[in-house]
C-alpha cells in the first residue's frame, strides 16, 4: 500500500523553480496562494539573513490540487519560482548551452575549492563532478521554501480536521538562551514573528541581535536551537509497536532532514538523561491531567494529548565569511574556501522550516489514524474516537 501521504520536492537554488508535490491530503482543507506565501516570507525574515532575502522574491503557483480557495484531495503541485533566473539562465540552463556564451559568464567559474561544513566536497566525491556548483545548487537550503509551502497546507489540514496548532521559537542562539518559564502559544505567534530573532524572551532576544551584528563585523557565524509546539495533539498518533511507527523517531528523521540540523530533542531530551527517574517523568493525576510536560508529550512513541515539544539544533552556517581552510582539487593546494556572501545566522528561519517539518509528521501519522478522504470524514472518525477514549474514562484534559 502506498504510503498515506507523501510528497517530493524539487529544484536547485539559482534554477528556475522549485517544485513541491504532495498525495494524501483529503479534499476541502482550506488552503491557498495567501497561507503559503505568508509563510514563504515568514521563512525569509529574520536577523542574520543575507543580501539574497532582500532581492530575491519567491514567486508562487499552485499548479495542481486547489479549486476556488480548497484542497480536491488529488495530487498537489506547488512552484515557487526565483525572480534571480533571468541572471542564472545560461549558467544552470537545464539544455544544452553555446559555449561561448557561457564562457562570458562569471557566474559558471569553476568552484574547486570546497567549503567545510557543506555538501561540496563529498557531493564531487559521489556524484563525479570535478567543481561544486552542481552540488550545491541542490544542497542548498534555499529547497525549504518548498517544504514550508507543503508543510503550510498539512499545517492548514490539521487544524481544520482537529483543531491542532502548530508553532516555533527561537530558544537558543549563539550560546544564548531563553529564561522564560511558560511555553509560547499560537496567540503569542505574532509577536514571535514580529521580534527580528523569533524569539519569546525580549532580554535574551536582544543579546542574540547584539551577538549577530558582533559576528556580522568579525567575518563570523551562528547557530542555535528552535523549538516547536503542537497543541491540541490528540493521544495515539504513531505506535509503539515498530521502531519506525515511533511518532518521536519520526519527528527527528523529520527535523534532522533540515539542512544544517544537528541534533534533535523530545521534550527534555538530552537534559532527561542527567536527571533521577523521579525527576524525569509526567506523573499521571486524576481527571487525566500530567504533572509536568518533560516527556514532550510522546510516550511510547505515540502522542500522549499533552503540548507536543521538539527541539532542534541547527550548526552555525557553514560558508563562514573569514574563509575556512580548504583545498583547491584543480591543484591539490591549500586554499581558502568559496565564498562569495551567506547568511551569518538563519535560526530564526530554520524554525519556521522546523513547524513545516513537524506538520507533515502530524499529517501522516493523522491520517494512519483516522484516515479521511475529506476533512469532514477525518473530523468526524476523530470525535468518534475521541468519544470512545471519553467514555471508558480515559479522557485527558
Ligand atoms: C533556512 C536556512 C538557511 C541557510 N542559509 C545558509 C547560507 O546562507 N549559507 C550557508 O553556508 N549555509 C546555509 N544554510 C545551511 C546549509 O544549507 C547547510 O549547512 C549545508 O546544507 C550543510 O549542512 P548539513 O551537513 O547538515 O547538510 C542554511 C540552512 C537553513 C535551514
Ligand atoms: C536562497 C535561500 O537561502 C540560501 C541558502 C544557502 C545555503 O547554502 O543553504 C545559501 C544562500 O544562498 P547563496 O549561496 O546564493 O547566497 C542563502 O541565501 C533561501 O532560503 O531562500
Amino acid at each position: 500500500m502506498a504510503d498515506m501521504l507523501r510528497y517530493l520536492t524539487a529544484g536547485e537554488s539559482h534554477g528556475r523553480s522549485l517544485i513541491a508535490t504532495m498525495e494524501g491530503i483529503p479534499a476541502h482543507v482550506r488552503v491557498g496562494e495567501k497561507e503559503i506565501a505568508r509563510n514563504l516570507a515568514r521563512r525569509r525574515l529574520g536577523a542574520g539573513r543575507g543580501a539574497r532575502m532582500k532581492f530575491e522574491a519567491d514567486e508562487l503557483r499552485l499548479l495542481g490540487g486547489f479549486r476556488h480557495g480548497e484542497t480536491l484531495g488529488s495530487p498537489i503541485a506547488i512552484e515557487i519560482g526565483n525572480t534571480e533566473w533571468p541572471k542564472w539562465e545560461q549558467v544552470m540552463a537545464p539544455g544544452e548551452v553555446d559555449a561561448d556564451e557561457l564562457a562570458k559568464q562569471a557566474r559558471n567559474a569553476p568552484l574547486t575549492r570546497p567549503r567545510p561544513g557543506h555538501a561540496d566536497l563529498v557531493g564531487m566525491q559521489k556524484y563525479d563532478f570535478d567543481e561544486a556548483r552542481p552540488i550545491l545548487e541542490r544542497a542548498s537550503a534555499r529547497e525549504t521554501a518548498a517544504r514550508v509551502a507543503l508543510g503550510t497546507v498539512a499545517a492548514a489540514f490539521l487544524e481544520q480536521a482537529l483543531g491542532i496548532t502548530i508553532l516555533s521559537h527561537v530558544v537558543e542562539l549563539g550560546g544564548i538562551g531563553t529564561s522564560k518559564d511558560h511555553l509560547p502559544t499560537i496567540e503569542d505567534l505574532d509577536a514571535i514573528d514580529a521580534d527580528p530573532v523569533r524569539c519569546f524572551d525580549p532580554d535574551a532576544s536582544a543579546a542574540m541581535q547584539a551577538e549577530i551584528d558582533a559576528c556580522h563585523k568579525e567575518g563570523d557565524t551562528l547557530g542555535g536551537v528552535v523549538e516547536v509546539l503542537a497543541y491540541r495533539v490528540p493521544p495515539g498518533l504513531g505506535s509503539h509497536v515498530q521502531g519506525d511507527r515511533r511518532l518521536d523517531a519520526r519527528l527527528a528523521g523529520a527535523l534532522m532532514g533540515i539542512q544544517a540540523i544537528k541534533g534533535v530533542e523530545v521534550g527534555d531530551g538530552f537534559e532527561l538523561a542527567r536527571r533521577r527517574g523521579s525527576l524525569a517523568h509526567d506523573e499521571i493525576l486524576p481527571g487525566i491531567s500530567r504533572a509536568s510536560g518533560r516527556s514532550g508529550g510522546t510516550e511510547g512513541g505515540m502522542s500522549t494529548g499533552e503540548v507536543l515539544r521538539v527541539r532542534a539544533a541547527m550548526k552555525p552556517i557553514a560558508t563562514v565569511p573569514r574563509a575556512l581552510r580548504t583545498i583547491d582539487v584543480a591543484t591539490g593546494e591549500e586554499a581558502r574556501a568559496h565564498h562569495q556572501r551567506s547568511d551569518v545566522c538563519a535560526v530564526p528561519a530554520a524554525g519556521v522550516v522546523a513547524e513545516a517539518m513537524v506538520a507533515l509528521v502530524l499529517a501522516e501519522a493523522a491520517l494512519e489514524k483516522f484516515g479521511g478522504d475529506s476533512v469532514a470524514e477525518t473530523r468526524r472518525n476523530a470525535e468518534a474516537y475521541l468519544a470512545d477514549v471519553a467514555a471508558r474514562g480515559l479522557e485527558i484534559r
